[in-house]
């Protein structure tokens, strides 16, 4: 089922929650809605189920106008942070129950619920757990029988709001792991709301970053990371150095700092910035480029196999942060408060006049 959201629109009161919103999502796609509390995430997610009425725009299933149909008759899968299972039924009758309230009609008959639901079960990695009830299990547990009754009901729209929120790191990370398997096994299309970075560049196909009512960018996990759209998306997926200065004939400039700037600036600019990921700052013992600038280690992090290096700039009350391998670091033989150089291998400049933020 592909999913067409055309120009939603949503104020609460005078608060503009969603601003013309435009999203293709293809059968099967896995998107994530990522962006900061109060960015309007579950407000779209609420519409696109239809328990949110929207003010204007259109929500379109397989190229059908649904915007005023009933949320039960979406056939949509609902997943919650806080996924309320029904406390005194089992595991078994939670996952079922989708399928038992059906009308006599479209109900299958209790052999098929049984085998259906078993087969669930199995899938969920739950299936010795089918007696036991919601309070018996661990958090990590209970949102895979969530998931489980979710899919009982073969939903042709899987939406989850922070499914996996309220777990610790570890469980969270086999949750997500196990979510994109289970996507890829039934091809659902699935939207999912977070505001985790790591977790939507982990399991997106693609990724609606969300700010402010807006959409910021759409884009896969590698677009959204390697080539932000804006100083808000750099700011947002994942750390990032600021290098401040000024355009002139085609260079970003500060002090003894110039660096050719890779994108076509034909005016000169009073003010510019430039963006960095810590992965691509390198470190030199000796300046050998002007893009450089001198520094002084203040911090060095060794996390497993990743280190992370403070650094002040001398000409700047700034600090920079670097990210190397540890083979790297050990090679370079880096010391706190040691003196070096530093310069961005990759540097993507905005002007604050554009700033969406
Ligand atoms: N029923 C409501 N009445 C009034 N304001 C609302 C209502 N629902 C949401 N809002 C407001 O709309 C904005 C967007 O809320 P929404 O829950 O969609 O954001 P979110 O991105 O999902 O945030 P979070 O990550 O904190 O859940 C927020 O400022 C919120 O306070």
């Amino acid at each position: 089922m592909s999913i067409q959201i055309q120009n939603v629109s949503k104020a609460f009161g005078s608060f503009q929650a969603l601003d013309r919103i435009n999203i293709d999502i293809q059968t099967g796609e896995l998107v994530a809605l990522l962006g900061p509390s109060g960015s309007g995430k579950t407000s779209l997610l609420r519409i696109i189920a239809g328990l949110e009425e929207l003010d204007q725009g259109a929500i379109l299933f397989d190229g059908k106008d649904i915007t005023d149909v009933n949320p039960k008759e979406r056939n949509v899968g609902f997943v919650f942070q806080h996924y309320a299972l029904f406390r005194h039924m089992t595991v078994f009758d939670n996952v079922a129950y989708g399928l038992k309230v059906r009308p006599r009609k479209t109900r299958p008959s209790k052999a098929d619920i049984q085998k259906k639901v078993t087969e669930l079960l199995k899938l969920v990695k739950l299936e010795n757990f089918a007696d036991r009830y919601p309070s018996q299990l661990s958090g990590g547990q209970r949102q895979r029988v969530a998931l489980a009754r979710a899919l009982a009901v073969e939903p042709k729209v899987l939406l989850l709001d922070e499914p996996f929120g309220a777990l610790d790191a570890k469980v969270r990370k086999d949750l997500r792991r196990w979510l994109r398997k289970l996507h890829d096994d039934f091809h659902i299309t699935s939207i999912f709301v977070t505001h985790d970075q790591e977790e939507a560049l982990d399991v997106a196909d693609r990724i609606v970053v969300m700010n402010n009512g807006k959409i910021e960018q759409i884009g896969s996990p590698e677009e959204v990371y390697d080539h932000p759209n804006s100083p808000f998306v750099y700011d947002f997926l994942g750390n990032v150095n600021l290098f401040k200065g000024r355009i002139q004939n085609g260079k970003l400039k500060h002090g003894s700092f110039e660096a050719d700037i890779p994108e076509l600036f034909s005016q000169n600019h009073e003010e510019a910035i430039g963006y960095v990921r810590p992965h691509d700052i390198q470190i030199e013992k000796t300046k050998i480029s002007e893009d450089a600038v001198h520094t002084t280690i203040s911090h060095i992090h060794i996390i497993g196999p990743i280190v992370q290096i403070e650094l002040k700039r001398t000409d700047a009350e700034e600090f920079l942060e670097a990210e190397v391998t540890k083979e790297h670091y050990h090679s370079l033989q880096l010391k706190v408060g040691e003196q070096v150089y530093v310069r961005p291998k990759q540097l993507k400049v905005f002007i604050p006049e554009d700033f969406s933020i």
